[in-house]
Protein backbone atom coordinates (compact mmCIF):
# COMPACT_ATOMS: atom_id res chain seq x y z
CA UNK A 1 0.00 0.00 0.00
CA UNK A 2 1.24 3.34 -1.02
CA UNK A 3 2.39 5.42 2.16
CA UNK A 4 0.43 8.31 1.20
CA UNK A 5 -2.44 6.26 1.75
CA UNK A 6 -1.42 5.19 5.27
CA UNK A 7 -1.16 8.79 6.11
CA UNK A 8 -3.99 9.90 4.52
CA UNK A 9 -6.10 7.40 6.53
CA UNK A 10 -4.84 7.83 10.04
CA UNK A 11 -6.54 5.57 13.22
CA UNK A 12 -6.55 8.30 16.01
CA UNK A 13 -6.03 5.42 18.18
CA UNK A 14 -3.22 3.86 16.47
CA UNK A 15 -1.73 6.98 15.18
CA UNK A 16 1.75 7.46 16.64
CA UNK A 17 2.47 10.67 18.08
CA UNK A 18 4.68 12.62 15.37
CA UNK A 19 8.68 13.28 15.76
CA UNK A 20 9.85 16.77 15.78
CA UNK A 21 12.53 17.42 13.31
CA UNK A 22 15.79 16.03 14.98
CA UNK A 23 18.22 13.56 14.51
CA UNK A 24 15.89 11.39 15.64
CA UNK A 25 13.67 9.56 13.05
CA UNK A 26 11.63 7.13 15.79
CA UNK A 27 11.66 6.30 19.38
CA UNK A 28 10.11 3.40 20.98
CA UNK A 29 10.19 3.74 24.67
CA UNK A 30 9.81 0.80 26.80
CA UNK A 31 7.84 -0.13 24.48
CA UNK A 32 4.85 -3.36 24.62
CA UNK A 33 3.08 -5.00 21.52
CA UNK A 34 0.64 -8.83 21.54
CA UNK A 35 -1.96 -9.83 20.62
CA UNK A 36 -4.05 -11.71 23.36
CA UNK A 37 -2.07 -13.51 25.32
CA UNK A 38 0.72 -13.83 23.24
CA UNK A 39 3.28 -11.10 23.68
CA UNK A 40 5.52 -10.29 20.78
CA UNK A 41 7.64 -7.68 22.62
CA UNK A 42 7.80 -6.00 25.97
CA UNK A 43 9.92 -3.09 27.31
CA UNK A 44 11.46 -2.39 24.14
CA UNK A 45 13.74 0.89 23.95
CA UNK A 46 14.96 2.14 20.97
CA UNK A 47 16.01 5.27 19.06
CA UNK A 48 16.49 4.89 15.13
CA UNK A 49 18.89 8.09 14.40
CA UNK A 50 18.99 9.62 10.46
CA UNK A 51 21.13 7.49 8.79
CA UNK A 52 21.15 4.22 10.43
CA UNK A 53 20.48 0.85 8.83
CA UNK A 54 18.71 -1.28 11.30
CA UNK A 55 18.09 -4.67 10.39
CA UNK A 56 14.82 -6.23 12.34
CA UNK A 57 15.77 -10.16 12.27
CA UNK A 58 13.47 -13.21 13.24
CA UNK A 59 12.01 -16.72 13.04
CA UNK A 60 8.42 -16.62 11.13
CA UNK A 61 5.47 -15.08 13.33
CA UNK A 62 8.09 -13.31 16.05
CA UNK A 63 6.43 -9.60 14.93
CA UNK A 64 9.04 -8.19 12.29
CA UNK A 65 6.00 -7.02 10.38
CA UNK A 66 3.83 -5.67 13.33
CA UNK A 67 7.08 -3.84 14.19
CA UNK A 68 6.71 -1.89 10.95
CA UNK A 69 3.21 -1.95 11.17
CA UNK A 70 3.96 -0.27 14.77
CA UNK A 71 6.08 2.39 13.11
CA UNK A 72 3.54 2.74 10.16
CA UNK A 73 0.58 3.23 13.01
CA UNK A 74 -1.21 0.64 11.73
CA UNK A 75 -0.55 -1.29 15.58
CA UNK A 76 -1.09 0.85 18.26
CA UNK A 77 0.86 -0.67 21.55
CA UNK A 78 -0.33 -2.13 24.39
CA UNK A 79 2.13 -0.29 26.59
CA UNK A 80 4.70 2.42 26.63
CA UNK A 81 5.40 4.78 23.74
CA UNK A 82 5.91 5.67 19.90
CA UNK A 83 6.86 8.74 18.28
CA UNK A 84 8.08 8.37 14.68
CA UNK A 85 8.53 10.75 11.97
CA UNK A 86 5.38 11.41 9.65
CA UNK A 87 8.38 11.09 6.27
CA UNK A 88 7.82 7.32 5.90
CA UNK A 89 8.77 5.10 2.58
CA UNK A 90 7.39 1.71 2.78
CA UNK A 91 8.61 -1.45 0.45
CA UNK A 92 5.54 -3.76 1.34
CA UNK A 93 5.85 -7.73 1.46
CA UNK A 94 5.69 -8.99 -2.39
CA UNK A 95 2.40 -10.50 -3.13
CA UNK A 96 0.20 -10.90 -6.21
CA UNK A 97 -2.00 -8.46 -6.66
CA UNK A 98 -4.91 -8.03 -8.69
CA UNK A 99 -3.72 -5.62 -10.84
CA UNK A 100 -3.31 -6.75 -14.07
CA UNK A 101 0.70 -6.72 -14.80
CA UNK A 102 0.18 -6.25 -18.55
CA UNK A 103 -1.89 -2.67 -18.00
CA UNK A 104 -0.09 -1.46 -15.23
CA UNK A 105 3.30 0.56 -16.34
CA UNK A 106 6.74 0.53 -14.45
CA UNK A 107 5.90 4.51 -13.52
CA UNK A 108 1.55 3.88 -12.64
CA UNK A 109 3.52 2.01 -9.57
CA UNK A 110 5.80 4.50 -8.57
CA UNK A 111 2.83 6.72 -9.21
CA UNK A 112 1.25 5.06 -6.30
CA UNK A 113 3.68 6.44 -4.21
CA UNK A 114 2.48 10.05 -4.66
CA UNK A 115 -1.31 10.10 -4.66
CA UNK A 116 -2.42 6.34 -4.30
CA UNK A 117 -3.90 5.94 -7.44
CA UNK A 118 -6.37 8.76 -7.23
CA UNK A 119 -8.24 10.07 -9.92
CA UNK A 120 -8.94 14.03 -10.96
CA UNK A 121 -5.83 15.29 -9.47
CA UNK A 122 -5.98 18.22 -12.10
CA UNK A 123 -3.41 19.96 -14.41
CA UNK A 124 -1.05 20.72 -11.51
CA UNK A 125 -1.36 18.04 -9.58
CA UNK A 126 -0.88 15.83 -12.72
CA UNK A 127 2.23 18.18 -13.67
CA UNK A 128 3.56 17.73 -9.95
CA UNK A 129 2.86 13.87 -10.21
CA UNK A 130 4.95 13.56 -13.06
CA UNK A 131 7.64 15.41 -11.45
CA UNK A 132 8.36 13.39 -8.62
CA UNK A 133 7.52 9.99 -10.57
CA UNK A 134 10.45 11.14 -12.61
CA UNK A 135 12.97 11.91 -10.13
CA UNK A 136 11.93 8.93 -8.18
CA UNK A 137 12.55 6.59 -11.48
CA UNK A 138 15.83 8.85 -11.87
CA UNK A 139 17.25 7.94 -8.41
CA UNK A 140 17.02 3.88 -9.36
CA UNK A 141 17.94 3.97 -12.13
CA UNK A 142 14.76 3.16 -14.10
CA UNK A 143 14.06 5.70 -16.27
CA UNK A 144 15.00 3.47 -19.35
CA UNK A 145 11.80 0.96 -18.66
CA UNK A 146 8.99 3.07 -16.88
CA UNK A 147 6.92 3.34 -20.00
CA UNK A 148 7.08 -1.24 -20.22
CA UNK A 149 4.06 -2.76 -18.49
CA UNK A 150 5.21 -4.56 -15.51
CA UNK A 151 4.64 -7.76 -16.37
CA UNK A 152 7.68 -7.55 -18.99
CA UNK A 153 10.02 -6.59 -16.20
CA UNK A 154 12.46 -8.91 -14.48
CA UNK A 155 12.04 -9.70 -10.57
CA UNK A 156 14.98 -6.73 -9.94
CA UNK A 157 13.74 -4.34 -12.28
CA UNK A 158 10.30 -4.91 -10.56
CA UNK A 159 11.68 -4.23 -7.15
CA UNK A 160 14.15 -1.30 -8.12
CA UNK A 161 10.51 0.28 -9.53
CA UNK A 162 8.89 -0.47 -5.55
CA UNK A 163 12.12 1.35 -4.21
CA UNK A 164 11.05 4.07 -6.12
CA UNK A 165 7.25 4.07 -5.17
CA UNK A 166 8.96 4.61 -1.70
CA UNK A 167 11.05 7.33 -2.30
CA UNK A 168 8.33 9.62 -3.93
CA UNK A 169 7.23 11.14 -0.56
CA UNK A 170 11.39 11.79 0.57
CA UNK A 171 11.64 9.83 3.41
CA UNK A 172 13.81 10.52 6.44
CA UNK A 173 12.55 6.90 7.36
CA UNK A 174 12.17 3.82 4.83
CA UNK A 175 10.63 0.89 6.11
CA UNK A 176 11.52 -2.55 3.96
CA UNK A 177 9.94 -5.05 4.43
CA UNK A 178 11.74 -8.12 2.86
CA UNK A 179 12.71 -6.39 -0.47
CA UNK A 180 15.09 -9.04 -1.38
CA UNK A 181 12.43 -12.15 -1.41
CA UNK A 182 12.52 -13.34 -4.92
CA UNK A 183 15.87 -12.31 -6.22
CA UNK A 184 18.82 -13.57 -7.19
CA UNK A 185 21.40 -12.70 -5.33
CA UNK A 186 22.94 -10.45 -8.17
CA UNK A 187 19.25 -8.45 -8.11
CA UNK A 188 19.29 -8.63 -4.44
CA UNK A 189 22.98 -6.97 -4.51
CA UNK A 190 21.69 -4.17 -6.60
CA UNK A 191 17.95 -3.29 -4.35
CA UNK A 192 20.87 -3.40 -1.71
CA UNK A 193 22.87 -0.92 -3.24
CA UNK A 194 20.12 1.43 -3.92
CA UNK A 195 18.90 1.56 -0.71
CA UNK A 196 21.95 1.73 1.09
CA UNK A 197 22.81 4.94 -1.61
CA UNK A 198 19.76 6.27 -0.33
CA UNK A 199 20.61 6.42 3.08
CA UNK A 200 24.44 7.79 2.29
CA UNK A 201 23.03 10.70 0.02
CA UNK A 202 19.40 11.90 2.35
CA UNK A 203 20.09 10.38 5.55
CA UNK A 204 17.46 8.12 4.97
CA UNK A 205 17.12 6.15 7.83
CA UNK A 206 16.87 2.10 6.84
CA UNK A 207 14.38 -0.32 8.61
CA UNK A 208 14.97 -3.54 7.22
CA UNK A 209 12.91 -7.05 8.05
CA UNK A 210 14.77 -10.22 6.62
CA UNK A 211 15.41 -13.52 6.48
CA UNK A 212 18.43 -13.01 5.40
CA UNK A 213 21.08 -10.68 6.86
CA UNK A 214 24.39 -11.74 4.54
CA UNK A 215 23.30 -9.46 2.00
CA UNK A 216 23.11 -6.50 4.11
CA UNK A 217 25.89 -7.45 6.55
CA UNK A 218 28.36 -4.72 5.23
CA UNK A 219 25.39 -2.40 5.52
CA UNK A 220 23.79 -2.71 8.81
CA UNK A 221 24.68 -0.62 12.09
CA UNK A 222 22.52 -2.48 14.30
CA UNK A 223 20.20 -5.12 14.83
CA UNK A 224 16.73 -6.07 16.54
CA UNK A 225 16.00 -9.63 16.65
CA UNK A 226 13.08 -11.21 18.00
CA UNK A 227 12.79 -14.70 18.90
CA UNK A 228 9.26 -15.84 20.86
CA UNK A 229 8.26 -12.91 22.87
CA UNK A 230 11.87 -11.50 23.18
CA UNK A 231 14.32 -9.68 21.96
CA UNK A 232 18.00 -8.29 21.54
CA UNK A 233 19.28 -4.88 20.48
CA UNK A 234 22.83 -4.36 19.37
CA UNK A 235 25.47 -4.31 16.50
CA UNK A 236 25.67 -7.80 14.15
CA UNK A 237 29.04 -8.41 16.49
CA UNK A 238 27.11 -7.99 19.66
CA UNK A 239 23.89 -10.18 18.79
CA UNK A 240 24.96 -12.57 15.73
CA UNK A 241 27.06 -14.70 18.79
CA UNK A 242 26.59 -18.38 19.48
CA UNK A 243 26.05 -17.02 23.00
CA UNK A 244 23.58 -14.31 22.08
CA UNK A 245 21.56 -16.25 20.19
CA UNK A 246 21.73 -19.65 22.16
CA UNK A 247 20.46 -17.42 25.04
CA UNK A 248 17.75 -16.00 23.15
CA UNK A 249 16.41 -19.45 21.76
CA UNK A 250 16.34 -20.63 24.80
CA UNK A 251 18.59 -23.45 22.84
CA UNK A 252 21.80 -24.56 21.53
CA UNK A 253 22.30 -22.00 18.71
CA UNK A 254 25.65 -22.02 16.55
CA UNK A 255 26.96 -19.31 14.36
CA UNK A 256 29.62 -19.22 12.31
CA UNK A 257 31.61 -16.56 10.21
CA UNK A 258 32.91 -18.03 7.20
CA UNK A 259 34.41 -16.06 4.24
CA UNK A 260 32.54 -12.84 5.69
CA UNK A 261 29.22 -14.39 5.98
CA UNK A 262 27.44 -15.80 8.79
CA UNK A 263 26.45 -19.30 8.84
CA UNK A 264 23.28 -19.73 11.74
CA UNK A 265 22.95 -23.41 12.78
CA UNK A 266 20.15 -23.63 14.44
CA UNK A 267 17.02 -21.66 15.71
CA UNK A 268 13.58 -22.06 14.48
CA UNK A 269 13.47 -21.75 10.75
CA UNK A 270 15.94 -20.83 8.11
CA UNK A 271 15.86 -17.24 8.55
CA UNK A 272 19.90 -17.14 7.97
CA UNK A 273 21.73 -18.43 5.17
CA UNK A 274 21.94 -22.16 6.44
CA UNK A 275 20.56 -24.25 8.97
CA UNK A 276 20.36 -27.36 10.35
CA UNK A 277 16.91 -29.46 9.78
CA UNK A 278 15.64 -30.08 13.34
CA UNK A 279 14.41 -26.74 14.61
CA UNK A 280 14.72 -26.57 18.71
CA UNK A 281 11.72 -25.90 20.76
CA UNK A 282 11.47 -22.02 21.24
CA UNK A 283 10.65 -21.31 25.02
CA UNK A 284 7.67 -18.68 25.79
CA UNK A 285 8.62 -14.88 26.10
CA UNK A 286 9.66 -13.78 29.49
CA UNK A 287 10.29 -10.05 28.03
CA UNK A 288 14.41 -11.06 28.34
CA UNK A 289 16.40 -8.60 26.88
CA UNK A 290 20.02 -6.98 26.38
CA UNK A 291 22.24 -4.68 24.65
CA UNK A 292 19.21 -2.45 24.49
CA UNK A 293 19.24 1.01 23.51
N1 LIG B 1 -3.81 -7.90 13.58
C1 LIG B 1 -3.42 -9.03 14.16
N2 LIG B 1 -4.27 -9.70 14.97
C2 LIG B 1 -3.91 -10.84 15.58
N3 LIG B 1 -2.68 -11.39 15.47
C3 LIG B 1 -1.79 -10.77 14.69
C4 LIG B 1 -2.10 -9.56 14.00
N4 LIG B 1 -1.01 -9.15 13.31
C5 LIG B 1 -0.07 -10.08 13.54
N5 LIG B 1 -0.53 -11.03 14.36
C6 LIG B 1 0.21 -12.20 14.85
O1 LIG B 1 1.42 -11.74 15.42
C7 LIG B 1 2.49 -12.62 15.11
C8 LIG B 1 3.59 -11.87 14.43
O2 LIG B 1 3.21 -11.60 13.10
P1 LIG B 1 4.18 -10.84 12.10
O3 LIG B 1 3.53 -10.84 10.76
O4 LIG B 1 4.55 -9.53 12.68
O5 LIG B 1 5.44 -11.81 12.12
P2 LIG B 1 6.72 -11.84 11.18
O6 LIG B 1 7.90 -11.97 12.08
O7 LIG B 1 6.71 -10.67 10.25
O8 LIG B 1 6.47 -13.19 10.40
P3 LIG B 1 6.97 -13.68 8.94
O9 LIG B 1 8.45 -13.85 9.04
O10 LIG B 1 6.28 -15.00 8.77
O11 LIG B 1 6.54 -12.66 7.92
C9 LIG B 1 1.89 -13.74 14.26
O12 LIG B 1 1.60 -14.83 15.09
C10 LIG B 1 0.62 -13.13 13.71
O13 LIG B 1 -0.36 -14.10 13.48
Amino acid sequence: MPQTDLMAHPDPVTEPRREPASDTVARFDHARLGFGSRVLWDDLTLRISRGEFIAVLGPNGSGKTSFLRCLLGQYALDAGALSVTDAIGYIPQQHADDSDPMAMRGRDLVGFGVDGGRWGVGLRGRARRRRLVDAALAEVGATAYAEAPMGLLSGGEQQRLRVAQALTGDPTLLLCDEPLSSLDPSNQQLVVELIDERRRNAETAVVFVTHEINPILPYVDRVLYLVGGRFRIGTPDEVMTTETLSNLYGSDVEVLRVHGRLLVIGGEDAHHCDHRPEPPTVPGHDGERAAQQ
